[in-house]
Order: structure tokens, then C-alpha cells, then sequence
């Protein structure tokens, strides 16, 4: 029998089909089908130019499809604008980073809430303006582990919590589905651990998509790997399906430089 929590996590978020992009007569993307279900983890991996990001752009609507569908949430988006759909829940992080570093934490993330709430013509108003956002600030604080430190200063924090906080800041945009560019990137063993046990915690219940080079996190995060090489998905499953396969090991996981 299926019970309901099976059904939620059966659930398409976005889906991706015969996503293409040409540059110039170049197929840097080709074809590519892919579906992001809501509470998993799903990784989006490759050797360097595989088209991750070009895939990332493409979903998060930086860039236009040569051709394709992409769907989110049951709507067609493939001619949505940027901006739209990141209001619509299809929020990315890691690329533009969202960090104040002479706000406080606690600050940083009353900001970032203002944006959904439609408050940002109020940003000349004083910051005790945004008291009224307190406890849904402390509430996400408390659900990436930084309630305690909300009144350091956000430059005072190492690089993990740094990062850490950027998500808090992306969470505060009540995503839907959340794509982390190398969430790990320039990261050590006990910061990867942290951040790791974050973004396990925050894929419980909403999606997340991840393109991400070390193969351990992925392991030990991502439910569904999808493999790209020149562009197109060499292979699709779970970490155990995509690692025997032997196409899959000869392109990259073969490789113990990424
Ligand atoms: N704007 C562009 N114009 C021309 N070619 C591009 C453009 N953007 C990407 N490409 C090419 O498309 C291919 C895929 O690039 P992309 O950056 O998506 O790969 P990637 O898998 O993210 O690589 P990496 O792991 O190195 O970041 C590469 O060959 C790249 O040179």
C-alpha cells in the first residue's frame, strides 16, 4: 500500500523535457529530460563543461531553451522570466550571495523576509521596523542551527556558517524547490558535516536540486543523481545504480580529482 507520505515524495516539483541550448551551433545542453521530486535531495553531476550549470541556468530561467519544456508545479515556465519564477518558489543559492556582513545574523535573515512579504519599499524605515518579523526569523535560525549566534556580526562567522546562513537567507524565500550551486565548494571536513546536515534537514520538505563535485556528499545526501556528460544525462537513479554503471565510472566516477 502507498501511504501519503510515499505519494508526497513521489511528487513531480519540476520537470525538465528535451531541455536544449545551443550557443552558436554548440549543443552545450542536449536534450535532457529530468523530474525533481518535493522532500528529496537530488544531485545534478559531471565532469567540468558537462552543462550543470548551463542546466541550472536553463531551469532557474537565466537562460532561454533553444528548445524543450520545463514545468514547475504543474506550469508550463519555459517562457516564464527569471524573476517570476523565483517568486513563483524556484530559488537558488550560492551564486549571488545574499550575506550582509555588518548585519547581524539575526538582521541578515529579518532582510531577507522583508523581500516575500513585499516589504522592501520600507527598507529606509529603521531596522526595529522589522520586529514584527522576530519570530519567524528565529524560527528558521533554529532550523539551520544558528539561533545562538543571532546577535554576531554575519562577517564574524567561519566560512561554513557563513554559508549556513546564506541558506537561512534563501529559506526565508519560502522556496519550493532549492538549487545549490556547489553548496561544498572551498569547504573542510567539519563544515561539510554541518552544511550536509542542513541541507538533509531542509530537503525533508521541500525539494532541492544540488550540482556538486565532491561524491561523498552526494553519496551520503542525494537520494537521485543524475549523471551529465557533454551535455547529455549518461545515467539516472540512485548512488548505487549510477556508480556501477560502467559508462558512469569510465566518465567520471573513475576520477578522483573532482
Ligand atoms: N555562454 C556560453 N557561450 C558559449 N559556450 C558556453 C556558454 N556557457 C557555457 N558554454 C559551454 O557549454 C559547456 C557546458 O558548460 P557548463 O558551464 O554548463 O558546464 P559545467 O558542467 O557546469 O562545468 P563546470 O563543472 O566546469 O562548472 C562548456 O563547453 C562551456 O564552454
Amino acid at each position: 500500500m502507498v501511504t501519503a507520505s510515499q505519494n508526497e515524495t513521489q511528487r513531480v516539483v519540476l520537470s525538465a523535457r528535451g531541455l536544449t541550448r545551443d550557443f552558436g551551433g554548440f549543443k552545450a545542453v542536449s536534450n535532457v529530460d529530468l523530474d525533481v521530486h518535493h522532500a528529496r535531495v537530488h544531485a545534478l553531476i559531471g565532469p567540468n563543461g558537462a552543462g550543470k550549470t548551463t542546466v541550472f541556468n536553463l531551469l532557474t530561467k537565466f537562460l532561454q531553451p533553444t528548445s524543450g519544456k520545463i514545468e514547475f508545479l504543474g506550469t508550463d515556465i519555459t517562457k516564464t522570466s527569471a524573476s517570476a519564477v523565483a517568486r513563483m518558489g524556484l530559488i537558488r543559492s550560492f551564486q549571488i550571495s545574499a550575506v550582509f556582513p555588518h548585519l547581524s545574523v539575526l538582521d541578515n535573515v529579518r532582510v531577507a523576509l522583508q523581500r516575500p512579504n513585499n516589504l522592501a519599499i520600507q527598507f529606509w524605515q529603521p531596522v526595529s521596523a522589522l520586529d514584527r518579523l522576530n519570530d519567524q526569523a528565529m524560527a528558521l535560525l533554529r532550523e539551520v542551527g544558528l539561533e545562538n549566534a543571532r546577535h554576531a556580526l554575519a562577517s564574524e562567522l567561519s566560512y561554513g556558517r557563513k554559508r549556513v546562513l546564506e541558506i537561512a537567507t534563501t529559506l526565508a524565500l519560502d522556496p519550493k524547490v532549492l538549487l545549490l550551486d556547489e553548496p561544498m565548494a572551498g569547504m573542510g571536513g567539519e563544515d561539510i558535516a554541518t552544511v550536509s546536515n542542513i541541507i538533509r534537514r531542509v530537503g525533508e520538505n521541500r525539494a532541492v536540486l544540488m550540482v556538486e563535485h565532491n561524491l561523498s556528499v552526494v553519496s551520503d545526501l542525494c537520494s537521485r543523481i543524475t549523471v551529465l556528460q557533454r551535455g547529455q544525462i549518461l545515467a539516472d537513479g540512485d548512488y548505487a545504480t549510477v556508480s556501477n554503471d560502467p559508462r558512469v565510472r569510465e566518465a567520471y566516477m573513475g576520477r578522483d580529482d573532482d
